[in-house]
């Protein structure tokens, strides 16, 4: 049987290249595209079967940040398929991002100048807008659309015979200073973006503690800085290509900037359909493949760079580990071979996957340990399950829901 993906935002940047490379490996996939414009998803549809003309692909629709619309597109989706091998919850909004230019000048001649472009870290800010139901835009849309997709599709990820998979596409700005679980919408701060990807990060954790025993696993992804519409609403393309020279530099120093949407992509493919190997494991400085003995005994992976990037802390522990042990590249010319094509059940549901650049380019996979605490991973699950009832009652009691 065809196995089925679901992605949300399909039809642009990563979410488009993700299923661009997706066909690439596996020809063989349904893959069903979560749009909210159905003639961006048709164009979309269109240009992927261009490419792969034997793919099996179709539509949903779906705005993520209207509760009334996910529970349409579920049910479905319910009636569609009996099962989705893996979903990829990508769709994601910054509304009318605000570059804070001091900030970044002075940032750049600082010591935390590497941090800083990797995470956006005050430099950022966003106005948030209170949607038709009462919810923050960037929340409804980026967290707790895709939480009540989730909870709508069990029946069709948990409990089959195989392991179902999601995907949280997240990012490096996930600040957990930025997220309160007292306010978990962010209704009075200007970073809703940072807030709503570190609650997706706690939300994979509960979801992890919640149904791996019935088969579901869910991982985060970072796809690094890439120039998507998202990144043009920050600066407008012509900048872009200004700086072009400068971030090519700056990548030396800087492993976030993956640039383009398919070089995002790097860490979000899932497991190979096909059941190939493991991957290769590389030096993520040196990009030096290691033999076997090397992999297996891992400490000799923290090569002096990577001392020198994770801030001296490295030799067995924290970051340096994840920093450095975690590190998966192909080896095959134009082949893909994936972090996420291990067994989900053997990733950590602490730890988040990134696709990182190298100073020439190339792209490959680490893992960094989320800086989170179980305990609120569970408190801010039960936040959401009261929303979702409250929504719910809201929407019965106007006779919304499907
Ligand atoms: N660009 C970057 O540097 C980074 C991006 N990311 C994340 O990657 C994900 C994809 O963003 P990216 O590819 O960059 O940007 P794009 O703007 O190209 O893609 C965003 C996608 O989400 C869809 N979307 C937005 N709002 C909704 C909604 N309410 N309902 C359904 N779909 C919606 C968009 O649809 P439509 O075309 O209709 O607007 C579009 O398909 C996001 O989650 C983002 O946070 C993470 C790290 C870095
Ligand atoms: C000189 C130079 C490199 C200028 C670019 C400055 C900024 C526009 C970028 C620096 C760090 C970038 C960044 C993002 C957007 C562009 C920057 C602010 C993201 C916020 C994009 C979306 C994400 O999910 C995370 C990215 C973190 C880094």
């Amino acid at each position: 049987m065809r196995k089925v993906v679901l992605v949300t935002g399909a039809n642009s940047g990563v979410g488009h290249a993700l299923c661009q490379r997706l066909l690439q490996e596996d020809d063989g996939l349904h893959l069903c595209l979560a749009c909210r414009n159905p003639d961006r998803a048709e164009a979309a549809r269109a240009a992927l079967l261009a490419s792969c003309p034997s793919a099996q692909i179709t539509a949903v629709q779906v705005d993520v940040s209207d509760p009334r619309s996910v529970l349409r597109a579920a049910g479905e989706l319910r009636r569609r398929f009996r099962r989705l091998d893996c979903v990829y919850l990508n769709a994601g909004i910054m509304p009318q991002p605000q570059l804070d230019v001091g900030a970044l000048l002075s940032g750049l001649f600082s010591r935390r100048v590497v941090h800083m472009l990797c995470t956006a870290e005050g430099l950022l800010i966003q106005h948030d807008r209170v949607t038709a139901d009462g919810l923050q835009e960037v929340f409804a849309t980026n967290v707790f659309g895709h939480f009540l997709l989730v909870r709508e599709l069990e029946p069709l990820l948990c409990d089959g015979d195989s392991p179902a998979r999601l995907i949280w596409t997240s990012s490096r700005s996930a600040q957990k200073a930025k997220f309160s679980l007292q306010d978990f919408q962010h209704r009075s701060g200007q970073e809703p973006y940072s807030s709503s990807k570190y609650a997706m990060d706690l939300l994979s954790v509960a979801l992890n503690r919640k149904l791996n025993q019935r088969g579901l696993y869910s991982s985060v992804a970072c796809p690094g800085t890439m120039l998507t519409s998202m990144t043009y609403g920050i600066l407008p393309a012509f900048v872009w290509t200004l700086l072009m020279p400068i971030i090519w530099l700056l990548r030396f120093l800087v492993n976030g900037f993956t640039l383009t949407p398919h070089n995002g992509a790097e860490v979000l493919p899932a497991e190979d359909a096909r059941g190939a190997g493991q991957p290769a494991v590389r030096c993520p400085c040196w990009g030096h493949r290691l033999t076997e003995e090397e992999n297996a005994s891992r400490l000799l992976l923290i090569s002096p760079q990577c001392v020198r990037q994770t801030g001296g802390s490295a030799k067995g522990q924290s970051l340096g580990v994840a920093h450095c042990t975690s590190t998966m590249q192909s080896t095959e010319p134009g082949g893909q071979v994936w972090l996420f094509r291990q067994r989900p059940e053997s990733l950590d549901p602490l730890s988040k996957y990134l696709s990182t650049a190298t100073g020439f380019g190339s792209t490959y996979v680490t893992a960094q340990k989320m800086d989170l605490d179980e305990d609120t991973a569970e408190r801010f699950y039960h936040s959401l399950l009261e929303l979702d009832t409250h929504v719910r009652a809201t929407l019965q009691g106007t006779g919304a829901q499907s």
